[in-house]
């Protein structure tokens, strides 16, 4: 379980994040929504290790984070929005390449299956990544993702700018990644979406979560009229 106790973080007297507190359980999909500057991108980094905590604690698994542990890093993988891989290598290449680096060593055809998984098809698994598009770009990030095993997905506005196609096999890929057990968090301005892949929505303003429900219980037409309000 993902959990957040409490969890604040100021920069000098801004309240980036005020006590958060929050669960998301394996087989979940949490949708973060909210403006810019809301605080998305903050309980994310808090999760992921990478800023302190001003106070409260964000834990995975009944483990609290702190900065650079590899405890709670070794239980998360991550999607960020733009996925930064390197042009000059194929998409396999680019798997085997990051998936070592996270202490993962695969043969081809176990890399190749990732990618499969992670809705790349074959013939573009030699290409060059420089040729392929944000999409498939994504794709090799999900790869990456799957190739670490990790319980826990954190996930930064991953469908911006992708198309309505790519959009539709991503959200595929997360009920998948769902419905095996795999717990995910999404930050995401997509509302839309958030309610058709979510398990759970929640709106974030000025720092605090200021809603939270289960998307079976609300409709997309419904959080828009909310978020609105609530912004
Ligand atoms: N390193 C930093 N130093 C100072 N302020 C920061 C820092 N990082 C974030 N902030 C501030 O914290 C607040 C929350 O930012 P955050 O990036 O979490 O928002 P967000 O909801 O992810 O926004 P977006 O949708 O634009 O990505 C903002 O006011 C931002 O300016």
């Amino acid at each position: 379980m993902l959990t957040a106790i409490n969890l604040t973080k100021t920069y000098g007297k801004h309240q980036a994040l005020s006590d958060l507190n929050l669960s998301v359980n394996k087989g979940e999909i949490f949708c973060l929504l909210g403006q810019n500057g809301a605080g998305k991108t903050t309980t994310i980094n808090l999760f992921l290790g990478l800023i302190e905590a001003t106070s409260g604690t964000a834990q995975i698994n009944g483990v609290t984070v702190t900065p650079n542990s590899n405890k709670t890093t070794q239980m998360i993988a991550y999607i960020p929005e733009v996925v930064q891989l390197y042009g000059n290598l194929s998409g396999l290449e680019n798997l085997n390449f990051f998936s070592r680096l996270a202490g993962f060593k695969y043969s081809n055809s176990e890399l190749s299956n990732f990618l499969v998984k992670a809705g790349l098809q074959e013939s573009a698994h030699q290409n060059k990544l420089a040729s392929y598009s944000k999409g498939m770009r994504q794709k090799v990030g999900i790869a990456i993702a799957l190739s670490k095993n990790a319980d826990y997905i954190f996930m930064d506005e991953p469908i911006s700018g992708l198309d309505p196609k790519a959009t539709l096999e991503f959200t595929k890929i997360c009920k998948e990644l769902s419905n095996e057990g795999k717990a995910i968090f999404m930050a995401t301005h997509d509302i839309f979406n958030a309610v058709n892949v979510g398990t759970k929505i929640g709106i974030m303003k000025e720092g605090k979560l200021v809603h939270t429900s289960n998307t079976d219980a609300i409709t997309a037409e419904e959080l828009q009229d909310l978020y609105l309000k609530t912004i």
